[in-house]
């Protein structure tokens, strides 16, 4: 047993949902083509189980809670997260060993008859459970009755099938991971509706203590430039004080090497704010665009952002 390791079969924890089954079993995969013996085990979360609103339930961490349990019971070795409904509080004894190379980032819209957004009749009602979608759609189409609605993407699709909703939006990567992709009938652009942050990336979580397994995940699976991405798109969001379910849209992409491009999208006062910002740092960048927007969002506190333009 000394010299090469015995192989152990690394234990991935999974919701069971079709999404997180087809994000878990992607992950396996690669770790399988990088050598791995992997191992699915199904673990349930208070975000599967409970019908309520998300913003009933606390929002923040409800899918990821209960996986992380089971890593520090040491139940299984990885945990495999949408990034952007992973609080961006560190987890203490935990870390994201890896960022995988994120999917589409842009929303879609699955409407009746193949509509596009503009093709909708005013008064159309679509289905969002998303503060930041909701916010984004009413300043595009103000005409349009918003209704807050929950479920995996097939319930949320099946509203439209049966007719009770006349569109939903969904995030492409979603679609595109269930092999769904044709059920979107128009693809949002990113000057439109800004995704979430982290929309579209993967958070692979272990154990802190196992620095084999954090090599190998980071091996296997990283990809630099998404975690650079994501890193800006989540501090903006952690200097906010805000978290999954707040209106809050934020995306960077790659300008001058090593730069970053992010835009920040929030609609936390009585008017939307954007902002856009470049730089190399991505938590610097995502703080300084943060203070930012705070210094506009409330003009009376002026304590350090008085030169606010
Ligand atoms: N909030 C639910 C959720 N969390 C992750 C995804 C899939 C897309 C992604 O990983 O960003 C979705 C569905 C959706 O927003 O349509």
């Amino acid at each position: 047993m000394t010299g090469t390791a015995a192989p152990r079969a690394l234990r991935l924890g999974t919701r069971a949902s079709a999404l997180a089954t087809s994000q878990s079993g992607w992950v396996a995969d690669r770790l399988r083509a990088a050598g791995h013996e992997v191992e699915l085990v199904h673990v349930r979360t208070e975000g599967d189980v409970s019908r309520a609103s998300l913003t009933e339930i606390g929002g923040t961490g409800v899918f990821a809670s209960a996986l992380r349990d089971a890593l520090r019971r040491n139940e299984i070795d990885l945990a495999v997260h949408s990034l952007k409904d992973l609080p961006t509080a560190p987890e203490p004894g935990l870390v994201v060993a890896a960022v995988p190379e994120r999917e589409d980032p842009r929303d879609v819209v699955v409407a009746r008859d193949g509509l596009t957004l503009a093709d909708l009749p005013a008064g159309a009602v679509v289905g969002t459970g998303s503060p930041r979608r909701a916010a984004q759609l009413a300043e595009l189409r103000p005409d349009l009755t918003v209704r807050d609605i929950r479920g995996n993407v097939d319930t949320r699709i099946g509203y439209v099938r049966a007719g009770q909703l006349d569109a939903v939006v969904l995030a492409r990567a979603g679609l595109a991971r269930l092999a769904r992709l044709d059920d979107a009938t128009d693809v949002l652009p990113l000057d439109a509706m800004l995704p979430a942050p982290g929309q579209g990336a993967l958070a692979v979580e272990c154990r802190d203590d196992d620095p084999a397994l954090r090599t190998a995940l980071a091996d296997a699976l990283e990809h630099p430039p998404t975690r650079a991405a994501v890193d800006a798109e989540r501090a903006v969001l952690a200097a906010l004080g805000a978290g999954c379910t707040a209106p809050v849209a934020a995306l960077a992409e790659p300008a001058d090497p090593p730069a970053l491009s992010l835009t920040v999208f929030v609609a936390l006062g009585p008017v939307p704010l954007r902002h856009v910002t470049t730089g190399s740092d991505p938590v610097g960048l995502g703080h300084s665009a943060a203070e930012h927007l705070l210094s506009r969002l409330d003009p009376v506190d002026t304590g350090s952002h008085t030169t606010g333009a």
